[in-house]
């Protein structure tokens, strides 16, 4: 089975001249479903590039990107759209939800935009709340909802439909400690269920809950390791 991510050998390079950026060397990065993958790395390392490329919300200078086994540079700009909108979730530290929409409004908006009919997408956003143990939240707004609420109806979102790769930067930045562990558990319950996800974060602790941690630095991805014993290893299972 191909992987669901597979980064092969990205380059990214913002501005030109002396203004020139390396924002990512030659990152090699291969993600399977199920997987949760902690990107590690100082501020500045290329850790959101990482993702923002995963994602095709911005184009390598060079290398490939294949997502579900499909190099993206084949694409055409309508395509790779619609790749993300059916594919790919994205999760934000600011969680990035629409103020004038509910809970429920806000998951179910991605689906309508990409042509599933009200009823239809109302139903799937009350089994995404479901999920993220938000059911009676449905009506509620963002302002009504607390940091961690919002960032689970922000995971919901990027769930919803058949959505089943979700890139996460620094999904617990704006949570405190307990309420940010929280929502890292939550992905990786999802990722148990047969989601993968890659997240960006500062923290060691949460990135211990993840399968494998890589670390990068000034744009190169210097290590790749299985934590040794997270959290994780805590939860005593048969
Ligand atoms: N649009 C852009 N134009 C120019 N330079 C950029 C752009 N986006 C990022 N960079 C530069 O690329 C490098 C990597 O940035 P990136 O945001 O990927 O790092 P990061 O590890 O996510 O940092 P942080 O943890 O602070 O979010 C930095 O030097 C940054 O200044």
């Amino acid at each position: 089975m191909s992987p669901v991510l597979e980064l092969r050998e990205i380059t990214k390079v913002y501005g030109s001249g002396p203004a020139e950026v390396h924002a990512l060397t030659g990152v090699n990065l291969s993600v399977r479903a199920g997987e949760m993958v902690a990107v590690m790395g100082p501020s500045g390392s290329g850790k959101s590039t990482l993702l923002t490329i995963a994602g095709s919300l911005e184009r390598p200078t060079s290398g490939e990107v294949l997502v579900e086994g499909v190099p993206l540079a084949g694409m055409s700009r309508a395509e790779q759209a619609r790749m993300r909108r059916r594919h790919v979730g994205y999760v934000f530290q600011d969680f990035n939800l629409l103020p004038g929409l509910t809970a429920a409004e806000n998951i179910a908006l991605p689906l309508e935009l990409d042509g599933v009919k009200a009823r239809k997408a109302a139903e799937a956003a009350r089994r995404a709340l479901e999920q993220v143990g938000l059911a009676e939240q449905a009506t509620r707004f963002p302002d009504e909802l607390s940091g961690g609420q919002r960032q689970r109806v922000a995971i919901a979102r990027a769930l919803v439909g058949e959505r089943r790769l979700l890139l996460a930067d620094e999904p617990s930045g704006a949570l405190d400690t307990r309420t940010g562990e929280a929502v890292i558990r939550l992905l990786r319950t999802f990722c148990k269920k047969g989601a993968t996800a890659v997240l960006a974060t500062h923290d060691a602790q949460l990135a211990a809950w993840a399968d494998r941690v890589v670390f990068v630095r000034d744009g190169v991805a210097i290590d790749q390791t299985a934590p040794p014993a997270g959290p994780e290893s805590l939860l005593a299972e048969p």
